[in-house]
């Protein structure tokens, strides 16, 4: 598989307090298309942080994060933000969406920002590509009002989808959700790894993180890969 993503010595220190505090310290870490990896580790790990240094909303104090082979550790914003709606879906805990538009508009609004005008009829036919890969095409007129959580985040990850994305990172989409909803909301996911779009979630779910393929736990800034062995409920 092909290699998207390779972190080497990533460090990130909090500043701005009376002492500065190392919040990841070396980390290493190598994502291939189509791989899912989890992100475990404590509340206050520094999980969040390490996503916003992948999805380029923050830059590291040292170390090297390369995308397709080129080194972009140290990117301008305004090309940040060109590679971010190029190469990223984000999914939250929260869904974000715009209450007073259908499930299709608010999947189109991806679009719209991120890829200039498309002719109506090509937006219409991605926007329903990506609500049929997570369940929902049905439900494409529905306000998100009229939607369960799990179905709202379906549309969330779709709107995550439109764009075609090379890495989705997801920062415990399911934290507001039941177990069973949980469970289809990872599965609508990780269908995406099927295409060859990668996939990082962060979550705090054993048996979440036990269905990515690897699993990384950070702790003390330091991010060790850990074998399949857990056991159901939810990490500290
Ligand atoms: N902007 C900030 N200002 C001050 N402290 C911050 C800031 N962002 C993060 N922190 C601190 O950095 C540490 C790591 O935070 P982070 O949100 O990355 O952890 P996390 O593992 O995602 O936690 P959780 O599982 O609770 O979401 C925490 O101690 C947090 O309080």
């Amino acid at each position: 598989m092909t290699e998207l993503i390779r972190l080497t010595g990533i460090t990130k220190v909090l500043k701005g307090q009376k002492e500065p505090r190392t919040i990841l310290d070396g980390v290493d870490l190598t994502v291939r298309a189509g791989e899912s990896v989890a992100i475990v580790g404590r509340s206050g790990s520094g999980k969040s942080t390490l996503l916003s240094v992948l999805g380029l909303f923050d830059r590291p104090d040292s170390g090297t994060y390369s995308l397709d082979g080129r080194d972009i550790s140290r990117l301008p914003e305004r090309h940040a933000a060109k590679l971010r709606s190029s190469h990223f879906g984000f999914v939250f805990q929260r869904f974000f969406l715009l209450k007073h538009l259908t499930a299709a508009q608010n999947v189109a609004m991806a679009l719209i920002n991120g890829q200039g005008w498309l002719p109506r009829r090509d937006r219409r036919a991605r926007v329903m590509a990506a609500l049929e890969q997570v369940g929902i095409a049905h439900l494409a007129r529905n306000r998100p009002v009229k939607m369960s959580g799990g179905e709202q985040q379906r549309v969330a990850i779709a709107r995550a989808l439109v764009r075609d994305p090379r890495v989705l990172l997801a920062d415990e989409p399911t934290g507001a959700l039941d177990t069973e909803t949980g469970s289809i909301v990872i599965d609508a996911l990780q269908e995406a790894t099927t295409r060859g779009c990668a996939l990082i979630l962060v979550t705090h779910d054993r048996d979440h993180a036990a269905r990515m393929g690897r699993i990384a736990d950070l702790r003390s800034g330091v991010l060790t890969e850990r074998s399949h062995t857990l056991s159901a409920g939810r990490l500290s």
